[in-house]
């Protein structure tokens, strides 16, 4: 009997007919099979929307003067997650609060990383300092110095008699400035700056042990100096530098950035130096020996020769971990809140903060509106990721407009008005776990010193309506105020904020 197997054979013609009419019925499946794959892949590619980028200057001419204002006018273009190009970076900037939930929250491990900026280059140790400092063992173990070290509850605890101090010496002075004057209207303070220099007072006290922000002849550097540095150290990782966009031309450092940066990073290392020097020579003997504290160089110090460390702190390291460095309503409502809970009697102090829900409420909506850090420091993509059906590629660098958020219609009623009440009640936070209000960003690269920070504005805040009414000076209108910020790698007002103190304590509280 003939084997109906063997009957098929390669030569039989009706056999490769129905070879043909099968390949003939499947082909177009294949094909189209093939095709929706290739096309869906296709979207997968597809980057965040955003403006057409044209030659080399590409996105750059969408930029005015103010980073987070033109990105938040173009972000209403395009969305809030959108692509530009800044020379041969890409930039993908988040705009809302669900795009930086999932670029903080949901994918922060992958966005984790920080662009490798020139000022984080040439000012800050060769991204060592933490801001700059690529993901990766080093980041890890410097903050987590921070957190258990300098910024632990503990030490904050133990460091609280320099804020009470460097508060008492703010208080004081503005008490002699509202006194100075022989006329009967006292003279008008430069608030903003006061208040810079007692942060600052406060950092390098706990930083370096000593005040260097007073003349002091055995200071290397003048305050006016000191401040200068601080600046420059915090304005050039905000600039806009063409050789960060285009890095084969930063050698011609075309705007003079770098030279700015290396020229800060010379006067910075002569001083951590000096820093350094001072302690080694005070040995055990702490600069601050009555309270006992160590500062954060001796605890700097003390690691580096700690053999345990999972990477060996170097001078260096040390050097650039040392380098953290309009309603008259409202204040009625505060004060009332403070006389009420607090008396007149006596000063706010920190631990009184959690029952004065209206001065929390304040201190919420003014960096709801002017994020001392509008957007947050840039993150970097450590990986391809496909986020809201769009993909990031590996290596953009990743903004989020914090100050857009804090402004989008669709979050807050009447975003621009100065409301605080529209906190009170609320269990909406400013520590990284409520995305519409983020001025210290969430996540793995939230500001480390976040605790320290509140707890200095909100108590300074409070003393100041606590201590003082104020006023503008002359004829000045509240409408005159400027409340613009000018972009940098910190806000601040383009205009001085001048205003007039007039104590409303008795008068032996405001003595040092
Ligand atoms: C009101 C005060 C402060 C505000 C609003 C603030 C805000 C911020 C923001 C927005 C970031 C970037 C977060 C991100 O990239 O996602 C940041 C990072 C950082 N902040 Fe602050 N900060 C404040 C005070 C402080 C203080 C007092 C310290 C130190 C003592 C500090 C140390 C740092 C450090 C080291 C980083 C980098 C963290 C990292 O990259 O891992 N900040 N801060």
């Amino acid at each position: 009997m003939e084997d109906p197997a063997s009957s098929a054979t390669a030569d039989n013609p009706s056999n490769s007919t129905r070879s043909y009419s099968i390949l003939a019925f499947f082909l177009p499946v294949l094909l189209l099979l093939y095709y929706r794959h290739i096309f869906r892949n296709k979207i997968n590619l597809l980057p965040p929307p955003g403006p057409k980028p044209w030659h080399l200057i590409v996105n750059l001419n969408l930029i005015g003067q103010n980073l987070h204002v033109s990105l938040q006018s173009l972000s209403q273009k395009y969305g809030p997650l959108m692509q530009l190009k800044f020379g041969l970076e890409t930039v993908v900037v988040g705009s809302s609060a669900e795009v930086a939930e999932l670029l903080l929250k949901t994918y922060d491990v992958t966005f984790a990383s920080r662009p490798p900026l020139l000022a984080w280059k040439h000012a800050n140790y060769n991204y060592l300092v933490m801001p700059g400092a690529p993901y990766g063992p080093h980041w890890r173990q410097t903050r987590k110095i921070y957190m258990t070290q300098l910024l632990s509850p503990k030490s904050l605890a133990q460091f609280e008699y320099i804020r009470i101090e460097e508060r008492k010496a703010l208080l004081f002075k503005l008490y002699k400035s509202s006194t100075s004057s022989s006329s009967s209207s006292s003279t008008p303070v430069h608030l903003k700056e006061r208040l810079f220099m007692f942060n600052l007072a406060i950092m390098s006290r706990m930083l370096f042990g000593k005040r260097y922000t007073e003349e002091d002849e055995n200071n290397i550097v003048t305050p006016k100096q000191f401040t200068e540095i601080v600046d420059e150290l915090f304005l050039l990782p905000g600039v806009l530098d063409i050789g960060d966009a285009i890095p084969w031309l930063a050698f011609l450092d075309l705007q003079g950035n770098i030279k700015r940066m290396k020229a800060v990073k010379k006067k910075i290392d002569k001083f951590y130096e000096h820093v350094l020097h001072e302690h080694e020579r005070h040995g055990k003997r702490k600069l601050f020996k009555e309270h006992g504290t160590n500062d954060i160089v001796d605890v700097l110090l003390q690691l580096a020769d700690d053999p345990t460390l999972e990477v060996k702190l170097e001078r260096d390291h040390i050097k650039a971990s040392m380098q953290l460095l309009k309603n008259p309503e409202v204040i009625q409502k505060a004060t009332d809140e403070l006389d009420r809970v607090i008396g007149r009697n006596k000063w706010v102090e920190e631990k009184d903060i959690v029952n004065l829900p209206y001065i929390q409420a304040i201190v919420k909506e003014v960096m709801r509106l002017h994020p001392p850090l509008t957007l947050l420091a840039p993150h970097k993509a450590r990986e391809n990721c496909k986020v809201a059906g769009s993909n990031i590629l590996k290596n953009s660098r990743v903004i989020v407009n914090v100050w857009a958020i804090g402004r989008d219609p669709t979050l807050w009623e009447k975003p621009n008005e100065f409301c605080p009440e529209r906190f009170v009640g609320k269990e909406i936070d400013v520590v990284g776990h409520n995305f519409e209000l983020l001025p210290f960003g969430s996540g793995r690269r939230m500001c480390v010193g976040y605790a320290l920070g509140l707890k200095i504005v909100q108590s300074t805040l409070a003393n100041l309506l606590h201590g003082f009414e104020w006023k503008l000076p002359g004829d000045m209108k509240k409408e005159d105020l400027d409340m613009e910020e000018r972009f940098g790698g910190r806000t601040s007002r383009k205009n001085p904020l001048l205003v007039v103190p007039k104590p409303r304590l008795p008068l032996d509280l405001y003595s040092l």
